[in-house]
């Protein structure tokens, strides 16, 4: 047998381990009892796990899949329904631009399901989150590359350009957003931070977002100047917010992806753990509810996440800041403050993973995290991320 493990389960999630590349990662799949509770003595352990981990067991977000290699083998494909069809179409496409021209929404759009953060403060997107959207006939991986970084201010900042640089190269076909509301300026620079000097550029498609926010005959005028000024191979103005232009993007993408069966299972639409949706969605409510710089200084980590059959999941998360001051304004008075956004974000966690949680939230000073390379790589910055 071959690449994967299968498991017989019931209920909730699972992990599949692909033997061959040491890659975990999470699918809608169930627990069969015995799995549940053996589960549930791992994850008492889990603390201690962390420290020992090896490479091995991160998962690398920015590496494609050798087709040879496939990850789903003939018995996979035929427990998922999947017949092998010559027409079918895969691929990873990367989504570049500017902070805050609408790439988490497109992506969230193009899914179907809010899986990147999205709020009005730029540079929210630290982690490239990798969507897919599939269909009977293709499977489109997409990489939510972070916001292209101008000034580089913290340590942080270079890794997160270097997961962009990392997202291009491996990419069948790449989309470049760009805010209509803007005059056009020439994409070279976002390009060059995206692709790198690639000596063959893949496929390119301009995205003109926020379309509803500028008339018609602007639209045309701008369209015109990036179709002349630009070596990009289609624009495209959409609207991401509203899903105007969707379905015209996904064709042309399509059309840019080979022939050859797909990545992953059908019914996966994130390659991440449910564990980090979770501090994207308490750093979300963060950004919404904290003003300056104090959202930019935190660190979402989840300490510990149980699943518990006959009661609520219990969730530990641990916001760490650079400064005491910064702590004291998140906790603000009595507690008042952690609260409101414990709140917030647990009803957020609920609605997307469709349960009952258990939030705990604490807050930790670790001064200078964002300089610290070791702590950067183990936040998962080295464009990889922890399978826990
Ligand atoms: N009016 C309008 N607003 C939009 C549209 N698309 C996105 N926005 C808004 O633009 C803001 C930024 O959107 P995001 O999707 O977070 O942008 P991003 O490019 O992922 O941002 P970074 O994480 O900083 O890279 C949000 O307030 C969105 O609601 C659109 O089509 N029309």
């Amino acid at each position: 047998k071959s690449h994967l493990q299968a498991h017989n389960s019931t209920t909730s999630y699972g992990r599949t381990e692909l033997s061959s590349s040491k890659k975990l990662w999470i699918r809608q799949r169930s627990f069969s009892e015995m799995e549940v509770e053996q589960a549930q003595l791992e994850d008492d352990e889990e603390q201690v796990e962390i420290d020992i981990v090896d490479e091995a067991s991160l998962l690398s977000l920015s590496m494609k899949p050798d087709r040879n290699m496939a990850l789903l083998d003939d018995y996979e494909m035929e427990e998922l329904g999947h017949t092998p069809n010559t027409h079918h179409r895969s691929g990873y496409v990367a989504v570049v631009g500017m902070p805050n021209v609408g790439k988490s929404t497109l992506s969230n759009q193009m899914i179907g399901q809010k899986i990147s953060i999205v709020t009005d403060k730029p540079q929210t997107t630290r982690h490239r989150i990798l969507g897919i959207c599939s269909s009977p006939e293709y499977q489109m991986i997409l990489y939510d590359t972070p916001g292209v970084i101008e000034k580089k201010m913290h340590r942080l900042d270079t890794m997160m350009m270097k997961n962009v640089r990392d997202a291009a190269i491996n990419a069948d076909c790449v989309v470049i957003l760009v805010d209509a509301c803007k005059t056009p300026t020439n994409i070279e620079e976002v390009l060059k931070e995206g692709l790198g000097d690639l000596e063959k550029k893949p496929p390119m498609l301009l995205v003109m977002n926020k379309k509803d926010l500028i008339k018609p005959g602007e639209i045309a005028k701008k369209l015109e100047w990036y179709e002349k000024f630009t070596d990009v191979d289609e624009v495209i103005p959409v609207s991401a917010k509203y899903g105007h232009g969707i379905e015209d993007v996904k064709e042309w993408i399509l059309s840019k992806l080979p022939f050859g069966p797909p990545y992953y299972p059908k019914d996966i639409v994130s390659e991440h753990p449910e564990r980090f949706f979770v501090s994207e969605i308490v750093r979300e409510k963060i950004f919404m509810q904290y003003r300056n710089e104090v959202p930019y200084a935190c660190q979402v980590n989840v300490l510990s996440y149980k699943t518990r059959p006959a009661a609520k999941d219990f969730i530990q998360v641990e916001v760490v800041v650079d400064k005491n001051s910064q702590k004291i304004i998140l906790i603000g008075k009595e507690g008042k403050a952690l609260k409101t956004l414990a709140t917030a974000a647990r009803l957020d966690i609920e609605d997307f993973l469709q349960k009952k949680v258990f939030l705990e939230v604490e807050v930790k000073v670790k001064e200078n995290w964002r300089q610290d390379e070791g702590l950067l790589k183990y936040y998962g910055y080295g464009g990889q991320i922890r399978a826990m």
